[in-house]
């Protein structure tokens, strides 16, 4: 499987929409732990959970930070997901008491492999696309399909033409 996808907007983000979007995030997850308390651990889907992870485990106060690697996307060409690296098994378990955190979930896939490698752990993402609604169970913001979603660790600022040049 090998797909190129058709994304017609943009949805920039800058590091401070970011800090509070992951904030509002960590306010929503509040007293959602197991049994209204506190979960065991964080576990960031890498490489663009680990930011939304640390700012969330940081507010609810979760010091055990693990990671599973889930690589699917090579820029916006998506192919099969497939797990380069694991959580402690020890840790995680079957993922009872565990918070799993992502920047977003666009077609599912990750996410569903990430269920079946924790099938009991609670998933959030900051951000949702419809087609992987389904696989998350808490997120902030929700984008169209045919978005594209652009964090800040892959822009930079740069100088921008004014709409009425004098040349
Ligand atoms: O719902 P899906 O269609 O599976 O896509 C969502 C995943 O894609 C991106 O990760 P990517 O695989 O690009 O790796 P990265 O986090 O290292 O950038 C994003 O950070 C999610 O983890
Ligand atoms: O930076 C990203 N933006 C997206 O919208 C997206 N969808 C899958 N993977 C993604 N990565
Ligand atoms: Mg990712």
């Amino acid at each position: 499987m090998d797909n190129r996808l058709p994304h017609e907007k943009g949805f920039h983000v800058s590091w401070d929409q970011l800090h509070r979007d992951a904030r509002a995030l960590a306010w929503r997850l509040q007293g959602q732990g197991p049994d209204e308390g506190q979960w065991r651990a964080v576990v960031a889907i890498t490489r663009g959970g680990m930011a939304p992870a640390m700012i969330v485990a940081r507010e609810l106060d979760i010091r055990t930070v693990d990671t599973i690697s889930v690589k699917s996307y090579n820029h916006q060409t998506q192919s099969a997901p497939r797990i380069i690296k694991s959580p402690d098994p020890q840790v995680i378990g079957d993922g009872t008491g565990i918070l799993v955190v992502d920047d977003l979930v666009d077609t599912g896939r990750t996410l569903e492999v990430v269920r079946g490698h924790m099938p009991k752990a609670q998933i959030a993402t900051v951000y949702a696309k419809p087609q992987g609604r389904p696989q998350v169970d808490t997120f902030i913001t929700e984008v169209s399909q045919d978005t594209w979603i652009f964090f800040p660790w892959d822009m930079a600022l740069q100088y921008v033409k004014p709409y009425r040049g004098s040349d």
